[in-house]
């Protein structure tokens, strides 16, 4: 006589993404989000990217174990000094706090490239969840203001003709005097950081530790200012009240300064939501898609979003860092052998901006 056994399966939805080339699922468990600990979301002491060549690989070998597994990780002694967090954080604070008609200058309604202000419920991330209940405020990459910059007439046309600043993003918040200055010095503090950790990046994926400069001589590095409401003010929240909905980041990776409320919550392999908490001196680093794509998938892109539960108002400051737009990168010569040839093919990342901006809008509509 045999016996059978019946386990019970947990119970699971599907959770609706978008990608460059539309949309995918993921199973997502039941069960409610719970606190994440090192094991889950290590935390990184990168202060040896200062140091000496072993330093430096000492501090690759520990983001190649994350960026492999959960592809999140905390940093400290990163090197970004408290002052510059907490003016661009004082700024962001100013801004929000104004009225919606001094904001609506700078709506991104205005702009060509998604620069300038967001207002709340105007984004819908995942269709699986409800409207984003955050307002926002992004600017990109402008080779004026890059301290690595020293002529801006001898860059190249090609790499001219990847630029997507708007001056309209500080003419339209002049009103705030320190507003321009305030972010703009904790954008370049993210971009210096930035390409030290790109050399690292190279150095966990065995590669000479200079490959990626050329790539990232004038990078889209841009800066978004988040700011949460708390979801309490809400007639109505149910699990899927988001304050930005599930999703990937694109590009190579993003460094993310977050406030003490809490609130992201990052999917593990499992399918669990676990809570990326806060911790004090650090920011949260994950790789995005284009890095996860010409890696072969070896350095993985984790979907997160985040939900503000507190009665507080939450701030965040994400720094999402690319290569050079007219960069076309295929899947690096490290991460191909007779066992995994590669999966993708070389993509502009340009052409891989526009083609997941392209769904984005389209969902909008
Ligand atoms: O605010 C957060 O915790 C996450 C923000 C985020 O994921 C994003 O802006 O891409
Ligand atoms: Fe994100």
């Amino acid at each position: 006589m045999s016996t059978i056994t019946i386990t019970e399966q947990p119970s699971t939805h599907q959770l609706k993404l978008r990608t460059a080339y539309g949309p995918v699922y993921r199973t997502v468990l039941d069960t409610p989000p719970r606190d994440c600990d090192e094991k889950d979301i290590p935390i990184i002491d990168i202060s040896g990217i200062y140091g000496d060549l072993d330093a430096r690989k000492a501090v690759a070998q520990q983001i190649q174990a994350a960026s492999t597994s959960i592809g999140f990780f905390y940093v400290k002694g990163h090197g970004i000094s408290d002052d510059v967090i907490a003016d661009a954080l004082a700024q962001s604070r100013l801004f929000f706090s104004q009225p919606t008609e001094i904001k609506d200058k700078v709506n991104q309604k205005h702009s060509k490239w998604f620069n300038g202000w967001n207002s709340r419920n105007s984004s819908h991330v995942s269709e699986t969840e409800s409207m984003d209940y955050r307002e926002s405020f992004g600017m990109r990459y402008e080779p004026r203001y890059d301290p690595a910059v020293d002529n801006t007439d001898s860059i190249p046309p090609e790499i001219q003709a990847g630029f997507r600043a708007e001056e309209y993003v500080w003419e339209q918040t002049a009103n705030l005097p320190d507003f321009k200055s305030g972010i703009l010095n904790y954008w370049r503090a993210c971009l210096s950081l930035a390409r030290r950790l790109i050399r690292i990046f190279a150095l966990a994926l065995d590669l000479p530790e200079d490959y990626f400069d050329k790539m990232t001589s004038h990078p889209d590095a841009a800066v978004a200012l988040n700011y949460y409401p708390s979801q309490r003010e809400l007639p109505k929240i149910d699990e899927n009240t988001v304050s930005i909905g599930s999703h990937t980041d694109l590009q190579c990776f993003t460094m993310l300064w977050q406030d003490d409320n809490g609130g992201l919550q990052v999917l593990n392999r499992d399918g669990q939501w676990i809570n990326a908490k806060p911790i004090p001196g650090t920011f949260v680093i994950n790789i995005g898609d284009y890095l996860m794509r010409i890696t072969n998938d070896r350095f993985v892109s984790t979907v997160h979003r985040a939900k503000n539960v507190t009665p507080n108002e939450r701030y965040s400051m994400p720094f999402f860092f690319g290569f050079n737009f007219n960069e076309t990168v295929g899947v690096l010569p490290s991460c191909i052998d007779e066992e995994r040839p590669a999966k993708y093919d070389p993509i502009s990342c340009e052409e891989w901006v526009r083609l997941r901006f392209a769904q984005t809008t389209q969902d909008r509509e």
